[in-house]
């Protein structure tokens, strides 16, 4: 057995209250769980992957006292966090569209460009182009970003090939990122992205329920591929909410949670449906109705919400506080894509609290355990507790707070990264 203390810490931040709360809403999300040492610091203890002690390190000194430990780490004047859930992404991908930003920038919509062949079109394009081993370099490469960002889990979609060989493509590649990296990762098909040229939504959502659904399936069955999600971008002018409801209920079929993109850039009643057929998640809501508020909190269907989006979009955010007091779930993601660039956790928490209104403690609860429920491993991620995973921030500063306020600082305040008991990153000096 492999035996890891990390002692001195300042503040241990551990989320959850009264452990084994599978995720916060209301009132909960804004009371988290922070220990905080009056004298002298506090102690961590790890064995093999899992948490097994938490408290003073005087008390974990006695209990642990003649037992061999094999590595020690000082986080003497720091905090400890639980390793942040990112709750969506779309890492694998090429060319960039920094163009687009541009147009963007100079008043064009994101529905524009889709229109004119860009956006997800264009992404599309030179996805195709790539190799398979230039797409594995930059998934690993946006991986290894997430992770140095304290980032230990993620959901990784597919949704940039579209069809069957180029969506089997990327899945595959996800899969195999996996023995790259020490991130860990929950795959999300993502097929119904967009309509592929020469193609209606229609055909489409018959191309995936009856060819790409069947074919996934046997993969799943002969183990080959781990798939936990299935999505689709139900949106004006994408899928439309009968085609959604569709490919997200042939995807339940088999077995995948249902996770979706909904109600963004214009009401489809994406979160009504999305709570009627027991999804897990719906992401974006910017435009959700006070039914579908309704509806998410009564299903309790996660809300994961995408604030950089919303910020480079120049689009109104979805309204949060009204989610929380009515008693939805929310997740935070940072929907890291070729649209809205960017990977660490810690800026889609500053800009969920300035632009959505969340408090800090919401923030964290949101991009920790609630990202975690969102994504279904909320039982051993997203805290923590004696008995979870040891997934683990180590950050310099005087509270954890500093991790949400020093706006796009995190490469400074982030010492160490754990994964499973592991130190995975490390800053150097
Ligand atoms: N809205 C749909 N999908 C992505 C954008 C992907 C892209 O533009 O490439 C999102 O979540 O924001
Ligand atoms: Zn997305």
């Amino acid at each position: 057995m492999l035996r890891t203390l990390i002692y001195g810490a300042r503040q241990i931040v551990t989320v959850t209250r009264n452990n084994n709360e599978k995720f916060l809403c209301g009132k909960d999300m804004h009371a988290i769980g922070v220990i905080k040492s009056d004298a002298g610091g506090l102690s961590l203890m790890i064995e093999n992957e899992n948490i097994v002690a938490i408290g003073t390190d005087d008390a974990i000194a006695r209990d642990f006292e003649g037992m061999e430990i094999d590595n020690k780490i000082d986080a003497s004047g720091c905090c400890i966090l639980p390793g942040f859930v990112d709750a969506h992404t779309h890492p694998i991908w090429a060319g960039d569209r920094v163009h687009e930003y541009a147009k963007k920038l100079a008043g064009a919509t994101y529905m524009e460009i889709m229109r004119e062949g860009g956006g997800i079109g264009f992404t599309v394009e030179q996805t195709k182009l790539a190799t398979d081993e230039e797409l594995l370099i930059g998934l690993v490469a946006r991986l290894k970003r997430m992770l140095h960002a304290g980032t230990t889990y993620v959901e990784c979609k597919t949704g940039y090939g579209l069809e069957w060989p180029d969506e089997l493509r990327l899945l595959k590649l996800l899969e195999q990122a996996r023995s790259y990296i020490p991130i860990g990762i929950s795959i999300t098909y993502c097929a119904a992205h967009a309509v592929p040229k020469n193609k209606t939504a229609e055909e489409m959502t018959e191309d995936i329920i009856n060819k790409q659904i069947k074919a996934l399936r046997q993969l799943i069955d002969n183990k080959e591929i781990d798939v936990n999600d299935i999505d689709v971008f139900c949106e004006k002018g994408v899928y439309d909410i009968e085609q959604s409801r569709r490919i997200l209920l042939a995807g339940q079929q088999i077995g995948l949670s249902i996770n979706f993109h909904g109600d963004e850039l214009n009401y489809t009643g994406s979160a009504e449906m999305g709570a009627e057929i027991g999804a897990r998640a719906i992401s974006h809501l910017e435009c959700i109705s006070e039914e579908g508020i309704r509806a998410m909190a009564n299903a309790k269907t996660f809300a994961v919400i995408l604030p950089h989006t919303g910020y480079i979009l120049r689009i109104e955010m979805p309204p949060v506080r009204k989610m929380i007091d009515a008693g939805v779930p929310v997740a935070l993601g940072t929907d890291a894509n070729p649209n809205a660039f960017s990977s660490a956790m810690s800026i889609s928490m500053n800009l969920a609290c300035v632009l959505c209104h969340m408090s800090l403690e919401e923030a964290l609860a949101a991009a920790t355990i609630n990202s975690a429920a969102a994504l279904g491993i909320s039982d051993k991620y997203g805290s923590i507790e004696v008995g979870k995973k040891a997934d683990l921030i180590i950050c310099r500063c005087p509270s954890w707070e500093h991790i949400i306020y020093q706006f796009g600082d995190h490469t400074h305040i982030i010492r160490y990264v754990l994964k499973h008991g592991e130190v995975v990153y490390a800053k150097s000096a």
